[in-house]
């Protein structure tokens, strides 16, 4: 069933193994910051300087409750921004005030935001923060140092920004191979999750309909014995290809096992999701499948399922899992629609 092999994935998805990363370090400067933030209080409390021990006594308090609260814990995104501007206020501000002293302390916060903040807001804080702190500077450091100052912080912005772009396009890379099938340039397993909780989340809050339907071709153990593995392949792309053809742009096309596809189409009722199911399995019908030593014909049966308010994936998986089962039961190269659950069901 391929609802049981989704759960293993669930996790794995390339944004969550970059999220989870990202926040792993994050919670390490947390703690770094927490153990850095009491000498630099003390230091200030002896220079009476009340209004940065007040802000670093926020920025410790703020840290502890987040080291408390523990690593898998994640943060909402207005929490890690109100973190960033108090730490990023406080910076210019001991730059004001403490002159050299201060800057020293905005290179590892330039730094640091690039794990701290998600890729956009990223950049944005950390252009906003180099502007600030650049001013800072400007204004209270003699010009000699000021501008060594400005460029140096503009540096390494330049730096945190090439950082930030590169972690995302990195993950939007790992995205992609990671959901691609190499075989059919289908999407795979990896990408199903994400495609129907959007779907189910559409019905619940657009009464928006969707139907999946789960596609597995018929007979194929045999055209691997007969005529080999890769013959077998061959049959797959073209049977991709097929299938592909017979889509509109909003339809998603998965292969999640081996000779067993999914189509997942937006606003389609129950009905016409039938009448596409019938039509692809026509398509598949029809098309003669190039082998090395010949063509041959191949059939597919189908399991349809349309979306309800109240499903979660897996229930909807496994209602047209379940089809499938039926039609491969009642003889292959047919369509059965699953029933729709009741309310109470
Ligand atoms: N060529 C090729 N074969 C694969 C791939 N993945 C799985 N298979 C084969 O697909 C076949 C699936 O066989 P079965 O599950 O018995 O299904 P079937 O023969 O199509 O029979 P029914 O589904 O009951 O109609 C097995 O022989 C697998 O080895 C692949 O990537 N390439």
């Amino acid at each position: 069933m391929v609802a049981d092999k989704l759960i293993r994935i669930q996790t794995d998805s390339a944004d969550h193994v970059i999220a989870q990363f990202k926040q792993r370090v994050a919670y390490n400067i947390y703690i770094g910051a927490v153990l850095l933030v009491l000498p630099l209080l003390a230091a200030q409390w002896l220079s009476s300087h009340w209004l940065m021990v007040v802000l670093l006594g926020l920025i410790g308090a703020f840290l502890l409750a987040i080291v408390v609260r523990g690593r898998e814990r994640q943060l909402q995104l207005s929490t890690q921004i109100i973190f960033v501007i108090l730490l990023a206020g406080s910076i210019t501000y001991s730059i004001a005030i403490n002159g050299m002293d201060g800057l020293f302390w905005a290179y590892p916060v330039l730094a640091s935001i690039v794990f701290l903040l998600p890729a956009r807001p990223a950049v944005i804080f950390g252009v906003g923060f180099a502007v600030l702190a650049s001013l800072a500077c400007y204004f209270s450091l003699p010009w000699p140092f000021a501008w060594r100052g400005i460029l140096s912080l503009l540096a390494l912005l330049a730096i945190v920004i090439t950082l930030t772009v590169m972690l995302e396009r990195m993950q939007q890379r790992m995205a992609q191979l990671i959901e691609t099938d190499p075989l059919t340039g289908c999407f795979n397993r990896h990408r199903v999750i994400t495609v129907l909780d959007h779907a189910i989340d559409a019905q619940q809050r657009q009464q928006q309909q969707a139907a999946m339907i789960m596609l597995d071709l018929d007979w194929f153990k045999p055209v691997n014995d007969k005529h080999g593995h890769l013959n077998g392949d061959r049959v797959l792309k073209q049977v991709a290809r097929c299938l592909q053809q017979g889509l509109d742009d909003h339809a998603t096309l998965f292969r999640v096992g081996g000779e067993e596809f999914m189509v997942v189409v937006p606003h389609l009722s129950p009905s016409q999701a039938e009448q596409l199911a019938q039509t692809l399995l026509q398509q598949i019908r029809q098309q003669p499948y190039k082998l090395d030593s010949g063509e041959i014909r191949m059939t597919a049966s189908a399991g349809v399922a349309s979306v309800v308010a109240s499903d979660t994936w897996q229930h909807w998986l496994g209602r047209a899992d379940r089809s499938l089962y039926q039609a491969k039961q009642a003889g292959r190269d047919r369509v059965v629609v699953a029933q729709q659950p009741t309310a109470e069901a």
